[in-house]
């Protein structure tokens, strides 16, 4: 986002306490204070609790009572709860506070981020599947609360004979949700399967697929410019809607949420590399299920590299690392690739730890994770031959006549992988190719004549 659009947006902006509790240690404010800030509230202040989870009040029931005189004192419109509130504990502290105020769980606050910078019409079909699935259960509960204050006067004898009236309406609210969820759902696995047939014939011209991944801000848009651009064939075609020439990178939370794919060649390696949004800690999983269609880009991919920003402190590392590992979890196909990022920012020092906190959130070893640092150029070339050699590739070599079908055969095989060790004996062609095994596989029937 440019400075000038964050100035205007602040200009209008809204006030916001952050609300944030942990069981286990004093809480961290820092990462809901920057969502609220991405969401377009100024944070005026932060109430927090060290304290399990009161079940109605979801701080104890005085703290509850305490952020809600500060609401009337600071005059703020919004409360940023740090968590997920439970539809209970929403209409609870709803009736605490003054009217009118607006509660944002953590949950409802990534979903109005995501619904703002959703670009593509698959990513505003996967926006509005989550806000379903956020509301049906809380529509439920109204339901379930307004039947019972109607049982309730219909005992004391007022308003006897409507109840009926109004069940078959909420019914019908609950009904309608479940349809549109389902509707949706079945809109975005069509759009899947078309975005895995385009894998599918992508593969088969002999591109390997790469994924940049990780938590947001982590570097991915930054690194995946870098790589497209310097090394693009120049002849991008834009016959898929998802290939777009740039990928917004900027310092702010889902700054990408569409997925981006450009053309890039890694150490002699074809690739299609694709850019995808940013992951964040504590998602539901029908928050994460929702994006199932970006994420199948990350879940298909030959290899996928997983960005951590050397920037951040140690502790936080381990923490992103493992939620990106658990959002991907067991659906990646392909090879893992740790990368520490940024890595201009820390003293050469500190690298060495910070590969090793990388390494130990994903049980693999600190060699196995790349340093670069994409604004000076370090560690790009390394991690370029990494990726090459973690795609699937098969070698032959080819003795065939000198004529003018192994000419095309040969040019042919420059187009779909690396050709080397090209001589010429006699009216002989000898030369080495190393493809994608399925791609290997047809030069070779190509060759058989
Ligand atoms: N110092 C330094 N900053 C970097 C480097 N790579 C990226 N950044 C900065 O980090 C910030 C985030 O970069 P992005 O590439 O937008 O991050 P992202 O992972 O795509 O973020 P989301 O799309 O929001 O998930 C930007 O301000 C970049 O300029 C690097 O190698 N060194
Ligand atoms: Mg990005």
């Amino acid at each position: 986002m440019q400075d000038s659009d964050r100035r205007r947006r602040r200009s209008q902006e809204r006030t916001a306490l952050v609300a944030a509790r942990d069981a286990a240690t004093e809480p961290d404010t820092e990462e809901a204070i920057a969502l609220a800030d991405t969401a377009g509230y100024e944070v005026v202040g932060a109430v927090t609790q060290r304290r399990v989870e009161d079940p109605d009040y979801w701080f104890g029931r005085g703290k509850a009572e305490e952020l809600m005189r500060r609401v009337t004192n600071t005059g703020v419109d919004t409360v940023v709860f740090d968590g997920p509130l439970s539809p209970k504990q929403a209409y609870t502290l709803g009736e605490l506070c003054p009217d009118g105020t607006q509660l944002l769980d953590r949950h409802r606050l990534v979903l109005d981020i995501f619904a703002e910078r959703a670009g593509t019409r698959e990513a505003g079909l996967q926006v509005r599947l989550a806000e379903l699935r956020y509301e049906l259960p809380r529509v439920k509960m109204a339901v379930r609360l307004e039947r019972q204050a109607a049982n309730e006067r219909t005992a004391s004898g007022a308003h006897a004979g409507q109840g009926g009236g109004r069940d078959e309406k909420e019914h019908r609210r609950v009904r309608d949700l479940r349809e549109r969820i389902e509707r949706i759902g079945a809109k975005l696995d069509s759009l899947g399967d078309v975005a895995a047939d385009r894998r599918a014939r992508r593969h088969a011209a002999g591109f390997d697929l790469v994924a940049v991944a990780g938590y947001t801000n982590a570097g991915k848009s930054t690194l995946f410019q870098r790589l497209a651009t310097d090394l693009d064939l120049g002849e991008n075609d834009r016959r898929h809607p998802d290939e777009h020439s740039t990928a917004a990178a900027d310092d702010g939370l889902f700054e990408t949420l569409d997925t981006t794919t450009r053309r890039a060649e890694l150490d002699g390696r074809r690739v299609l590399l694709t850019d995808t949004v940013g992951f964040v800690a504590d998602l539901p999983p029908w928050l994460v299920e929702s994006f199932e269609t970006t994420l199948s880009a990350a879940y298909a991919a030959d290899a996928v590299l997983l960005l951590a920003d050397a920037s951040d402190p140690v502790d936080r590392i381990r923490e992103k690392v493992t939620t990106s590992r658990e959002i991907l979890a067991d659906g990646v196909r392909g090879e893992l690739l740790p990368v520490l990022t940024k890595v201009d920012r820390v003293p050469d020092e500190a690298a060495a730890d910070l590969r090793a906190a990388v390494a130990g959130a994903l049980s693999a070893e600190p060699e196995d994770v790349a340093a670069i640092s994409t604004h000076e150029g370090d560690g790009l070339e390394t991690l370029e031959r990494r990726v090459a050699a973690a795609l699937p590739r098969e070698t032959a070599t080819f003795d065939v006549p000198n004529d003018g079908e192994t000419q095309s055969l040969l040019s042919w095989a420059h187009d779909h992988g690396v050709v080397h060790d090209v001589t010429y004996t006699g009216d002989r062609v000898r030369f080495g190719f190393e493809a994608r095994p399925a791609v290997v596989e047809r030069a070779r029937s190509r060759a058989t004549r």
